[in-house]
């Protein structure tokens, strides 16, 4: 019987030593951006982005392997300034396949920065698992004196592979800090330090490759999202106009014209509207095209009905969401209804 024990304890030993050596697995997706970006010169700040592929990034950063099992592969080698419908479903049907079927651990998507938080969010409402999702970019090109990209992506590797990551949706990892997608925002046109939550703060900050994080997302989020795009090929079109002193309705007129299926609008103050863009705003919800008011401001909510009557009209209101969230948020409501009081309520959710 002792014999059988000691047998058994040795048995259990090993299999505790060998769960602990395996490492979780990461998938690196790679899309392009500064953090592959290359110049002529290491101080030069103009310079093409998406230049290096994914497996010249693994290699920059060998230390990444040292936590991690690292794998990647590339979807696009594009400036996020040309993110489109297309690579958001390749990157979620992909994702899911990765944390569903394919048994990895955690994701790190290597992303241009101008518009991550697009894709961040479009993410946070598609991914099917609570695993980790970071999206990792840079401010300066890989070639640049003190390039910012490794130690970025070094960290967004850290944060992937955490177990404390986990049920926080798709997080931003730059310059030591992780955002909320839902929250994130650039800020700053060229500095480091462009990604913030200006409303929440941050999730959680990186210090010596260790993760520390001190809030949690409220607001529903991957597994918890009724969105689903696994069936989708294209998304509903929707487009954004700008308020601002005697603004010009002509973007609205074209958008109606084109037959949009969703109209933001990025308002002055609390979603406020130029008359003549409100104007249009009202023709275009009865011809069955749904109008969200966001706000150009950078900080707090459009609420409803402030002094825009949105019970009267049918509009909604976007709450904290920018104007390029609410459009990612519109795209995917109105892929489950048209009635503006489900869509309201999905932006109170979401
Ligand atoms: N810092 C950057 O990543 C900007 C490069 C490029 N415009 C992009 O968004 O991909």
């Amino acid at each position: 019987m002792k014999k059988i024990t000691s047998v058994l304890t040795v048995f259990l030993l090993l299999i505790t030593i060998n769960v602990q050596a395996q490492k979780p697995r990461i998938r690196i997706l790679a899309t392009g951006g500064t953090i592959a970006g290359v110049s002529k010169s290491a101080t030069e700040s103009n310079y093409t982005a998406g230049e290096l592929g994914i497996y010249q990034l693994i290699q920059a950063v060998p230390q990444i392997k040292d936590n991690a099992d690292i794998s990647g592969e590339q979807i696009v080698k594009i400036g996020s300034q040309d993110m489109n419908d297309k690579v958001w479903l390749t990157l979620a049907k992909r994702i899911n396949e990765l944390l569903n079927k394919e048994g990895y651990d955690g994701i790190v998507i290597t992303h241009g920065t101008d518009t991550m938080e697009e894709t961040a969010y479009f993410l946070n409402l598609t991914v099917k698992s609570d695993k980790p999702v970071v999206l990792v970019g840079a401010m300066r090109p890989a070639t640049a004196m003190s390039a910012d990209g490794p130690l970025n992506l070094y960290n967004a590797v850290q944060v992937a592979a955490d177990r404390n990551s986990k049920g926080r949706g798709v997080m931003v990892c730059l310059n030591d800090a992780v955002l909320s997608a839902k929250d994130v925002t650039k800020t700053n046109t060229t500095g480091v330090q462009t990604f913030q939550d200006p409303n929440y703060g941050t999730l959680g900050y990186l210090h010596n490759g260790k993760v520390f994080f001190n809030n949690m997302p409220e607001k529903k989020h991957t597994i918890h999202s009724v969105f689903d795009v696994t069936r989708l090929s294209q998304l509903p079109k929707v487009g954004i106009v700008y308020n601002y002193s005697n603004a010009s309705a002509l973007p609205m007129q074209a958008f109606m014209q084109a037959k949009f299926d969703g109209i933001v609008s990025a308002g002055v103050g609390n979603g406020n509207l130029y008359k003549d863009i409100f104007d249009l705003a009202v023709k275009a919800q009865n011809q069955g095209i749904q109008f969200v008011r966001s706000s150009r401001v950078p900080t707090g909510a459009t609420t409803l009905d402030a002094e825009v009557d949105d019970a009267k009209y049918h509009f909604v209101a976007s709450q904290f969401l920018n104007p390029q969230k609410a459009r990612v948020l519109l795209m995917l409501a109105l892929t489950q209804t048209k009635d503006w009081k489900k869509i309201q309520e999905f932006f109170n959710e979401y």
